[in-house]
């Protein structure tokens, strides 16, 4: 979250370094798009300025028979005419084009930039999801990449035209009149002068007030949502004094940006009348004396046309600077999201993974990076042989799903090393070996989209029949056929049309169809009632047939029948009993306590 000062701050080093990035970053990704924008802006904008030496032409010439020769021709006063509509015409054809590629422009900058983020979000290890709220990354990222974007588009056209027509001006009234130039142009940078010190005024003025708006909204929310300590306590008066008089203070702060607000609007539109009328003036005054009036006119005119653009321009500076500065604050915020470095290394030379033939914990000890001073694992080893069952058992916290998380190296281990058939996981190509893996945990992930392409998300290359066969093994074909449109239901967000075992078995149906050789099932049925559970748990029975599996288990019951049963003690005390179910249950010790504490459900 940026602090006021920092928004107030219209430039600073790392905000300036970041949009120099954005900046060669969208050129870089579209050149020949932005090339073209460049010079339609260019061609646009001279026409548009030039339109004042074809007025000036023609007001000269008008009461001549023939002026100046233009390429080779003798310019009569309805050739300007023939000359000006033929650049309207021209200026309506560029202006088209320039706005409609700017607008292709700034809709790929936008996506460019939300990519970006996205594939930040992606790659990004799992502390950053544990620490951040993703709903509000989400916001900020379809918020932020269009205001960058659109900030981008606005201000560099606008400054393109500014700056070319600020040239072609100069030339046209320095031709014109040495002197009247240099007074138009020397009231115009004093009036841009003390414009710019408003806006920037009512810039601060602005964010400050906004500011306060934000926290004063928040503690209305949160009084709200504490209302019944208000009425508990009878203290519902003082509140109501304590909100009239954070906004009697938030009326004081939006009362400044009002004024200065309107100050800016009517110094912009009384600069349009200011600086033609003071070159009227000027010209009448300094020449009345040796021109006759057709010769005042001559210059009156052109010179009036030419500073009501410039005088224009000034209303674009706030416009300019405000979408500047949008653009940059956006690109700021967003930043923060795509420059997020995943603290899992990704190796430089990834080893392809044909085969899961041995799984070993050496000497790993983990603490979460989110609490540093916690440890999780004390030193502990172990080794999952290819077709055997392992199952971990102890009480909450002790560290099982830490386990699991370690084997998909969603975190690396403080200490030690996770070997998977005797290379450091850390140098394995992930996708080769997580292909061979199916894990199943508590919460069912479902994505929005049909059942098929549910089910589908485990081998993107299944065809129909494959899906459905799965869905079968999983017992869950029966329940499809009776939806709306069958596979082709799509399952609202997290999949709410089904319900909590249906979800599981959906999550099943893809276990079998990617048919992996480890399976992972972290509390697979913790989250159903006991006959879902059951009905469940027979499925998974039927998944666990001929597969490496590591279960981690909240019921003993579940796990009667596994090769290996490894429990944890709680409080890092990591490994203290490994054994047989049989073994286990007539010894004394931790597992025997569980057992008797009536976990065999
Ligand atoms: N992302 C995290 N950051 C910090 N600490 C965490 C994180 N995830 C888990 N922990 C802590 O690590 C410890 C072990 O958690 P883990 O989920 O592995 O326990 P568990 O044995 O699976 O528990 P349960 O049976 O309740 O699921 C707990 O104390 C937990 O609070």
């Amino acid at each position: 979250m940026q602090s006021v000062e920092d928004r107030v701050k219209f430039f600073s080093k790392d905000k300036l370094k970041k949009y120099r990035e954005l900046l060669a970053g969208s050129i870089k990704a579209y050149p020949g798009l932005f090339t073209i924008y460049v010079l339609l802006a260019i061609t646009d904008t001279s026409l548009f300025s030039s339109m004042s030496i074809v007025i000036a032409n023609l007001i000269k010439n008008i009461t001549n028979e023939g002026g100046k020769s233009l390429f080779g021709f003798t310019m009569y006063w309805y050739s300007w005419v023939a000359v000006g509509w033929s650049m309207i015409l021209a200026y309506a054809v560029t202006e088209f084009f320039f706005n409609y590629v700017g607008g292709i422009w700034t809709r790929k900058v936008e996506i460019w930039l939300r990519v970006k983020c996205l594939k930040a979000l992606v790659d990004v290890d799992l502390t950053f999801y544990s620490k951040n709220q993703i709903g509000n990354y989400m916001t900020k990222i379809i918020g932020d990449s269009q205001g960058a974007a659109d900030g981008l588009n606005e201000w560099s056209n606008n400054l393109i035209y500014i700056i070319i027509m600020f040239i072609v001006i100069n030339i046209i009234m320095f031709s014109l009149n040495v002197e009247i130039a240099a007074i138009a142009i020397g009231v115009f940078v004093l009036l841009l002068i003390i414009s710019l010190v408003i806006y920037f005024q009512y810039r601060k003025a602005t964010i400050v007030s906004l500011d306060y708006k934000q926290n004063l909204d928040a503690d209305n929310t949160d009084r709200l949502m504490n209302i019944r300590l208000i009425k508990s306590s009878g203290t519902e008066l003082s509140e109501l004094e304590r909100i009239k008089d954070f906004n009697k203070i938030y009326a004081k702060k939006i009362n400044k940006t009002v004024w200065l607000g309107t100050l800016l609007l009517i110094f912009a539109n009384f600069l349009g009348w200011i600086l033609p009328g003071l070159i009227t003036i000027s010209i009448i005054f300094m020449y009345n004396d040796t021109y006759n009036l057709a010769q005042i006119t001559a210059l009156v005119i052109p010179f009036v046309s030419t500073v009501t653009i410039l005088a224009g321009a000034m209303f674009l500076l706030p416009i300019i600077l405000r979408a500047l500065s949008v653009s940059m604050n956006c690109n700021w915020r967003l930043n923060f999201i795509y420059s997020q470095k995943s603290i899992i290394i990704k190796p430089s030379e990834p080893i392809k993974v044909n085969q899961i033939n041995k799984i070993e914990l050496k000497n790993v000890e983990f603490i979460y990076p989110e609490s540093p001073s916690k440890l999780i694992l004390p030193k502990t080893s172990l080794v999952f042989e290819k077709g055997k069952s392992y199952a971990f058992v102890g009480e909450t916290g002790s560290g099982k799903s830490t386990i699991a998380k370690l084997l998909l190296r969603f975190y690396d281990p403080y200490k030690g090393d996770v070997l998977i058939n005797d290379i450091n996981l850390k140098e394995i190509d992930m996708p080769s070996y997580l292909d061979k893996i199916g894990y199943v945990e508590q919460e069912p992930q479902i994505l929005y989209g049909t059942v098929m392409d549910n089910i589908r998300y485990a081998k993107f290359d299944a065809t129909d029949e494959e899906v459905i066969e799965a869905a079968k093994k999983a017992s869950l074909h029966n329940f499809i056929l009776t939806l709306s449109d069958k596979y082709d239901t799509i399952l609202g967000e997290r999949g709410f049309i089904f319900s909590g075992g249906q979800k599981q078995r959906l999550v099943i149906a893809r276990m079998f169809l990617k048919n992996p050789e480890l399976l992972i099932l972290d509390e697979a049925t913790s989250a159903l009632d006991n006959i879902v559970e059951k009905e469940v748990q027979a499925q998974l029975d039927k998944l666990i047939i001929g597969r490496t599996t590591i279960i981690i288990a909240h019921r003993l019951s579940t796990i009667k029948d596994c090769d290996q049963i490894i429990v944890l003690g709680g409080n890092a005390g990591g490994i203290v009993q490994v054994g047989t179910f049989e073994e286990l249950k007539n010894l004394e010790g931790h597992f025997n306590k569980l057992y008797k504490a009536g976990l065999m459900g």
